[in-house]
């Protein structure tokens, strides 16, 4: 499998993302500061994998500590914001942070710090473990769900599944959560293909996914973002799903930009369209998608394409990097805990232990 991320001898390892598929380059730092950079730049990627290397970042950070014990709240405060300032919508990041925030909150006063960084490594790798054994879970509740809700195309045929942007083994250290699902169901005979929709600007779909099912040997397609509906009007795609960088309390989910648009063409061809991520992106604090904070990136991510100016410098230019799918367009949320389908204001609350 595809090594995304690994934490071995204070030492932080990544695959750089940004130059994938074209140039495989696994990076290895000790730096905190470096880690930031990674995060913000899209080096590291995907809702649960930015939670994974935050709680990482963080380690880096202690183990650059040389200060006493005395000063080190206030050092450990700024690092925690600066980690959090890396990207505001993955609320797999906030989760991670507040992991390490619990260790410091119980440990701080009675531990040595050498005994509470050893106990925020413990803590760190746990995340990194647990999102690997949430993307084995999804993939079961999914591809039940998947079985369930088209068994009657499943007497006839295999499926064509729409996905957006990277949910894979990039995005979360595991096997994905909405791809983690379309390897299941594949590997089960469920799927004849995956068409995976390209996910401007940055591409993540076309480079990211593509590059993932190819290396599995699973039959795709690209496309560009705006052909789904299209394909969908021609019988190609008979369901979709989708990752989330943060899900509120009712139900809404933020996603890559983009998945909306699939959503509402999904819903105008009575095509199921669901949502697979775990419990660590459900935001139960947040009571519905209009208060999710939505990132905004720089401009010369549109006017550009890979380094190469497509538009004046001065072209004016929004850049959503996410967009927020209203409940009512989602058949079903795929949790690590479970799937839930219908009642998410009542339901996704009881997943919150
Ligand atoms: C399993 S990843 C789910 C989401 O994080 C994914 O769909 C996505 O939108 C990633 O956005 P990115 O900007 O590439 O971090």
């Amino acid at each position: 499998m595809i090594d995304a991320v690994s934490f071995e001898n204070d030492t932080l390892g990544y695959l750089d993302q940004r130059f994938l598929p074209l140039k495989e380059e696994y990076i290895k730092t000790k730096s905190h500061l470096e880690a930031i950079e990674a995060i913000k730049t899209l080096a590291v990627r995907g809702a649960p994998l930015i939670g994974i290397v935050a709680g990482y970042t963080v380690i880096l950070g202690l183990n650059s500590y040389q200060g006493t014990k005395d000063e080190f709240p206030l050092y450990f405060e700024k690092l925690i914001q600066d980690v959090e300032a890396s990207r505001p919508t993955a609320v797999n990041l906030f989760f991670a942070t507040a992991c390490m925030k619990a260790v410091y909150d119980t440990s701080f006063t009675s531990d040595s710090l050498e005994e509470l960084f050893a106990k925020m490594l413990v803590a760190a790798r746990k995340i990194h473990t647990d999102e690997i054994a949430n993307c084995d879970a999804m993939a079961r509740h999914g591809v039940e769900l998947i079985r369930h809700d088209l068994a009657e195309t499943l007497k006839t045929r295999k499926l064509n599944v729409l996905t957006h942007c990277n949910t894979g083994t990039l995005a979360t250290g595991g096997s994905g959560t909405a791809l983690g699902v379309i390897k299941q169901a594949w590997q089960e005979g469920l799927i004849e293909k995956v068409i995976t929709a390209e996910s401007r600007p940055l591409l993540q779909g076309l480079r990211l996914t593509a590059w993932e099912l190819e290396t599995e040997n699973i039959p795709f397609l690209s496309i560009s973002d705006s052909s789904s509906a299209f394909l969908m009007q021609k019988g190609m795609i008979d369901f979709g799903i989708v990752g989330a960088d943060r899900i509120a309390a009712n139900g809404d989910t933020a996603n890559k930009i983009g998945t909306f648009a699939h959503a509402v063409s999904a819903a105008a061809h009575n095509i199921p369209y669901y949502i697979a991520a775990p419990v660590s992106t459900i935001d139960i604090t947040i009571e519905d998608g209009s208060h999710i904070p939505i990132e905004e990136r720089s401009a010369d991510e549109l006017r550009t394409i890979f380094g190469t100016q497509v538009a004046t410098p001065s072209t004016p230019v929004l850049n959503y990097a996410f967009d927020v799918t209203p409940n009512q367009y989602i058949r079903g949320i795929v949790t690590d805990k479970k799937a839930v389908v219908g009642n998410y204001a009542e339901d996704l609350k009881k997943l919150i232990t």
